[in-house]
């Protein structure tokens, strides 16, 4: 509905202030849980359509905290959150948003395709409608010939394949990834961090919001890099990674790119 509206050149006032404002906007936004700990302190961020953002810092600055509150599964206790200019939990309803883990979480006793399809059945859309947009996803992550195989049968590498297709089958307009190369080997990583920015890149509205420690991953990967600080999670810096897409192995080793590694690297140890 939205989107004919939007493809109509007729843009509700609620989105249409979300775009011009910002995609996902935190506005001093903090998180104390139950025990005292305060996760994150006053944190100001306003994030736009197409972005590719990653997230650094130390373990516990906060990361997984911003994911649950843009996701609904935890509320602020301070300042606010919006996604596409509605609440969070509104946005999940539309089935905006996506997510992909550091573990797969795939269904062991399905098959590939079945794991891909699940995101569509549980919301009752068509078979045929499934099996066309599983076949798609699938293609994307080179992984077509595989559907009718069980996820044991497949490598850490092509795994994450079947999640990322699983996440991109609903077509969501915000993909969350939480580490999600974070146990793959270095090869593996790199491949897949090309395959991503291919796949972001064929969808020029999609939103990226990629949480990772290493900070070669963040510069090779995004538009811009958040470094965070830890207890309480606060945004110590935002640096723009003003590279040009497509970026490939090249881009790895040229001296751009380590000077922008040089940067973010300062952020967190400021
Ligand atoms: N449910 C909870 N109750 C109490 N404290 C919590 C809860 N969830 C997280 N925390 C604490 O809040 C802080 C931020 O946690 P969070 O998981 O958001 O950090 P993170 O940056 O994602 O960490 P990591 O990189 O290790 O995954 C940490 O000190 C953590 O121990």
């Amino acid at each position: 509905m939205r989107h004919e509206a939007e493809a109509a050149g007729v843009m509700a006032p609620a989105i249409e202030e979300a775009v011009k404002s910002g995609f996902v906007r935190m506005e001093n936004l903090s998180k104390t849980y139950p025990n005292g700990t305060v996760a994150l302190h006053d944190v100001n961020l306003t994030i736009h359509e197409g972005e590719f953002l990653c997230f650094v810092g130390p373990s516990g600055c906060g990361k997984s905290t911003i994911f649950k509150i843009i996701t609904g599964l935890s509320s602020p206790s301070g300042g606010t959150l919006d996604v596409f200019g509605t609440t969070p939990k509104e946005a999940r309803k539309q089935s905006d948003i996506s997510f992909v883990f550091q573990d797969h979480t795939l269904l062991p006793w399905s098959t590939v395709e079945s794991n891909v399809r699940l995101p569509l059945e549980l919301r009752g859309v068509d078979k045929k409608t499934q099996k066309i947009e599983a076949e798609r996803v699938l293609e994307m992550v080179g992984l077509k010939d595989y559907m009718k195989v069980l996820p044991r049968q497949l490598s850490g590498g092509m795994k994450m394949r079947v999640s990322i297709a699983r996440a991109l089958v609903s077509r969501p307009k915000l993909l969350l990834m939480d580490e999600p190369f974070g146990a793959l080997d270095e090869i593996t990583r790199q491949t897949l961090q090309n395959e991503l920015l291919n796949i972001w890149q064929q969808d020029k509205k999609m939103t990226v919001l990629f949480v990772t420690h290493n900070v070669f991953e963040s510069v090779f990967l995004s538009t811009r890099v958040v470094v965070m600080t830890a207890r309480p999670g606060k945004i110590a810096a935002t640096l723009d990674i003003p590279v040009p897409f497509p970026r490939d192995d090249e881009f790895r080793t040229a001296p751009r790119f380590n000077e922008l590694v040089r940067k973010v690297s300062a952020a967190l140890h400021h």
